[in-house]
């Protein structure tokens, strides 16, 4: 399987934010994608998700026997998609179903992410980096090869940011692929750099 970027543009309210982007992602490889505020990193993933068509070029997964990336990923986006009302369980299984592959308990995925014991909370109580880290459990609860992830360590404390680091080297080492657009460092060593905002028109 590889994941392949070629040519891509990206457009927001009819201007062009990036063009002519390229990349190539391979099991266990990582792309960390950096650039300036509005230099349009959220918009290359969701582009990338297939929550947003390209202006042009292609995206798309070789090898693989379905070619979209949306079926084969895991999108962590500025919002943790869970339903405050919904207990923390509750909203896992919820998307356990969704995503109708169990490949963790859920109580498994909370304690991986240091939230074992707080399962039955609604979601709303949890602090910012709680929720964040109930947020990741969703990418451990079932098996996609391709996680992307924006801004995955906003609001972790250094003993999450750590843990998180360990999980998205795991989840390479063990023929994953990552897309992580960061502001900060992810302690990821050998990830490839797309440095955003050198688009000049
Ligand atoms: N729905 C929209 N309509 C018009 N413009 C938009 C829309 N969404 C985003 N933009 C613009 O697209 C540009 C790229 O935004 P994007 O969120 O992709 O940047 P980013 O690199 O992720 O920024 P940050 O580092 O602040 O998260 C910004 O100038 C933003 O204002």
């Amino acid at each position: 399987m590889r994941l392949i970027a070629d040519k891509l543009s990206g457009e927001r309210g009819g201007g062009v934010i990036f063009s002519e982007v390229d990349f190539a992602l391979e099991p266990c490889q990582a792309l960390v994608v950096t650039g300036p505020n509005g230099s349009g990193k959220s918009t290359l993933l969701r582009i990338v998700a297939g929550l947003l068509p390209p202006a042009a070029g292609r995206i798309g997964l070789e090898g693989a026997d379905d070619p979209s990336v949306a079926a084969a990923s895991h999108y962590l986006g500025h919002q943790n998609g869970m339903k405050t009302a919904l207990t923390v369980a509750e909203n896992l299984r919820f998307w356990c179903d969704f995503y109708g592959d169990s490949a963790l308990p859920i109580a498994e995925a909370l304690e991986m992410v240091a939230l074992d014991g707080l399962g039955h909370l609604p979601f709303a109580v949890l602090s910012t980096g709680q929720k964040r880290r109930a947020a990741i459990a969703r990418l451990l609860i079932s098996r996609r090869p391709v996680w992307l992830l924006d801004e995955p360590t906003s609001g972790l404390d250094a003993a999450s940011e750590m843990r998180f680091a360990g999980l998205m080297r795991e989840h390479l080492r063990s023929g994953g692929i990552v897309i992580a657009a960061t502001h900060l460092a992810l302690g990821l060593e050998g990830a490839s750099e797309l440095r955003m905002g050198e688009y000049s028109g």
